[in-house]
């Protein structure tokens, strides 16, 4: 049997304190491919990562959601974790009194089940390997998850946390706001170090410019709530140029956020 993940989602309505901010949204990701989303601020698009790993506050009201053609909506956010999917906030929360290591391992026996729990040694080389490969101090495994990181620490902790959770699965919600220009290189090698076959991602971003490093397969474009137009890389490039007006012209949008409909 294959081992390449495959994600769909279909017709995905959510709403939030009902207000609704997803219209029926459609993706799929497979196996070794790399997806964007963009689109102005306010379309949506955080609300999709976090429906997505089952945030309480978000309400699915419409569509379907599988993984390898299990119904992803029925799982609890632990369950969803423990089959594949992997969600890097936008935001990191500080968790203080439980270490980043701790952490980490955690996460990872959680989703191998009890009896297959990583031994600790196994654990800690490939922890301080994947740190290396962040450029990350070694320091940062013993220090309280995310209490007092900066804001590029956090992003590189989330991307670290990827990389030892090996999920089918990533969303990367906007990890290249806050970056200097040398961490943006090493989170975006951290990610495309992980691409195989067995993995499939979801970046979020409102810049071209982390797409020149981790580049992606496809570009989808958010606005009300949908996703209203995808293309290749090159769709990234002319919204970079041109910037999203032209877009809401042709698709005659007046307003792309999800409050008001054309
Ligand atoms: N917890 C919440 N309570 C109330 N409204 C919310 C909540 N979360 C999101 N919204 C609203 O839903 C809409 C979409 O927000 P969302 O954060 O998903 O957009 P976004 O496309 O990720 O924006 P940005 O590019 O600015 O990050 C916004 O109008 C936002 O105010």
């Amino acid at each position: 049997m294959s081992n390449q993940p495959h994600f769909q989602v279909r017709n995905l309505h959510v709403s939030i304190d009902e207000k609704q901010i997803l219209k029926g949204l459609d993706l799929e990701i497979k196996g070794g491919e790399v997806h964007a989303i963009m689109g102005p601020n306010g379309t949506g698009k955080s609300t999709l990562a976090s429906a997505l790993m089952g945030h309480p506050k978000y309400t699915i009201t419409d569509g379907s959601v599988t993984l390898d053609g299990q119904d992803v909506l029925e799982m609890s956010v632990t369950e969803r974790a423990r089959a594949g999917l992997f969600l890097a906030m936008q935001y990191p929360s500080e968790v203080p009194g439980v270490s980043n290591a701790n952490f980490i391992r955690t996460a990872i026996n959680s989703r191998l089940g009890e009896g297959n729990e990583v031994p600790v040694l196994q654990f800690h080389r490939q922890l301080v390997k994947e740190m290396k490969n962040l450029s990350m101090d070694p320091s940062f495994s013993e220090r309280y998850l995310n209490e007092g990181f900066s804001g590029g620490e956090k992003k590189r902790n989330e991307i670290l946390q990827m990389a030892m959770l090996k999920p089918r699965i990533s969303i990367l919600d906007e990890i290249d706001s806050g970056l200097d220009i040398d961490a943006l290189k090493i989170v975006a090698q951290g990610v495309n170090a992980q691409r195989s076959a067995e993995t499939g991602f979801l970046i979020i971003t409102h810049y071209q410019r982390l797409l020149d490093y981790i580049v992606p397969d496809f570009v989808h474009v958010m606005m009300q709530g949908k996703i209203v137009r995808s293309g290749g890389k090159e769709l990234a490039l002319e919204l970079e140029a041109k910037g999203y007006d032209w877009l809401k012209a042709e698709l005659g949008i007046v307003d792309e956020t999800v409050g008001v409909e054309a």
